[in-house]
């Protein structure tokens, strides 16, 4: 199906697609639980019905079955905007870890390769993806220094193995590890950003380094509140749009680029159009509504891993 996808322009003057389709459908600590089919099925599903954006991860454990939806798909690889993630175990050896990834997803290069978590892990653990400590906590490289994986992220551009490089789930104090030395300044940062999450304070930062960023559970993850939020439903009911068009809007409405995920064919079709029309209909009254509920009281994350260090973001769980 042709939909004309709205791009976004990178600081790098590459541009990317601004709906993508989210892969984490798999979570490598419970492989029991794993449907590799139904990750080739969604891939394959979202690009037949006109996504040219697929965003991936190492950890994930599902790039071979990303790749086989992309093949399956038909559509040329050149016409795909594929991003993956470098896990923390990999954070000293980036270029292998990309490595397994090419060769995962089957393809030669990646538009975009994002540092997962500013978390560089123990590479010798107990565990290849989720090191522990005796005492249960996760087993943190404390010793690495992020703005040295930032350098081996540069080197692998500079390969041409990746067309650009942004992170994930960096907040501005970790930003501010890695832009001193960095001579490329990362093109996104993938962050939680929903209605609930809405991060004005660090968006405004990456907005003033020309740092585009990337909401992942933009419809507030598995069960999400934010469906039936009654500012949503009464938006979403004023212009025949769904609530979660409504969602998406919003955050494409503020340049953000956003990354849904379904494995359900109509929602993964619905998604993109959807998004694409509220876009087009949401004003600037709607828009100021929504941004104004996490301040009036519904302030919330979804995605809080007990990382044994700080994170440095506003609104994160005590855990340490
Ligand atoms: N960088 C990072 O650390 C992280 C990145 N991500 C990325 O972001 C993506 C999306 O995040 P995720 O946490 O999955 O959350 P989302 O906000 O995308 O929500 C996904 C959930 O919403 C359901 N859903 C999808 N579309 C609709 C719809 N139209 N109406 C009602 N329900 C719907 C899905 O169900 P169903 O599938 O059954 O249709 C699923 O349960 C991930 O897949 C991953 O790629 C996510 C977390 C962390
Ligand atoms: O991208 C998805 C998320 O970051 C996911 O990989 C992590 O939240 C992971 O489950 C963890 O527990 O650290």
């Amino acid at each position: 199906m042709a939909v004309n996808v709205p791009k976004f322009k990178l600081n790098d003057g590459k541009e990317i697609p601004a709906v993508g389709l989210g892969e984490a459908l798999v979570d490598p600590r419970f492989p029991n639980l794993s449907k590799p089919e139904e990750v080739t099925k969604a891939v394959e599903h979202a690009i037949k019905e006109g996504y040219r954006h697929i965003d991936c991860a190492w950890g994930y454990g599902n790039e071979k079955d990303v790749g086989e939806g992309i093949r399956l798909s038909g559509v040329p690889r050149s016409e795909i905007f594929i991003t993956s993630k470098l896990w923390g175990t990999w954070h000293s050896r980036v270029e292998e870890c990309l490595d397994q990834t090419l060769s995962n997803l089957g393809t030669d290069y990646l538009d975009l390769y994002l540092i997962h978590w500013p978390v560089p892990l123990n590479p010798k653990g107990n565990h290849p993806v989720f090191p522990l400590l005796p005492d249960g906590k996760r087993d943190v490289d404390h010793a690495w220094k992020l703005a040295d994986t930032w350098k081996q992220m540069e080197a692998v551009l500079k390969k041409g193995k990746v067309r650009s490089i942004g992170v994930s789930n960096f907040s501005q104090t970790k930003l501010e590890e890695i832009l001193p030395t960095a001579e490329i300044i990362p093109v996104v940062n993938q962050l939680e950003l929903h209605i609930y999450n809405p991060q004005h304070k660090l968006i405004e930062f990456m907005k003033s380094k020309n740092i585009t960023p990337q909401a992942y559970s933009p419809l507030g993850s598995t069960n999400s509140p934010l469906l039936t939020d009654p500012d949503v439903v009464s938006i979403a009911e004023q212009h025949k749009l769904q609530p979660a068009d409504v969602l998406l809007g919003y955050l494409l409405a503020k340049g953000i680029v956003v990354l849904p995920k379904s494995v359900t064919p109509s929602r993964i079709t619905a998604n993109l159009t959807g998004a694409i029309r509220a876009l087009e209909t949401l004003t600037k009254v709607d828009v100021e509504r929504l941004d104004g509920l996490a301040a009036a009281g519904k302030q919330k994350r979804f995605i809080t891993p007990p990382w044994p260090v700080d994170l440095g973001f506003e609104h994160w769980p005590k855990l340490l």
